[in-house]
């Protein structure tokens, strides 16, 4: 199942910056782990925002909101999720069922 997921950060600005350093650590490894299984298939920052949109390919609802909710970051964030289906425009789907 394929997900479009926006997550907009918005770290206190008055937050200690050893926690935030920490926080902002332990957010990129485990980001990077999840990216590693491929259930986390595309990261891409918004341009101009702290903010990033993110292709999950995951097997549940429930998959996708274990991880999203095990991220470090998660208290801090606005979180949006769109589920996906195929385009019946899209030429790739030609490709793969021509
Ligand atoms: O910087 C972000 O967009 C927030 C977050 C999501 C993954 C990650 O490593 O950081």
């Amino acid at each position: 199942m394929l997900f479009a997921v926006k997550m907009d950060v918005h770290l206190p600005p008055d937050m200690d910056s050893d926690v935030k350093a920490d926080i902002l650590a332990r957010e990129k490894a485990y980001s990077q782990e999840v990216q590693t299984s491929g259930e986390w298939p595309h990261i891409w920052r918004c341009v101009g925002q702290y903010s990033n949109l993110s292709i999950f390919d995951v097997d549940s609802n429930q998959r996708l909101h274990d991880i999203l909710s095990q991220l470090p970051l998660f208290p801090y964030m606005h979180i949006d999720v769109t589920p996906l289906a195929t385009h019946p425009s899209d030429i790739a789907l030609l490709e793969r069922n021509p």
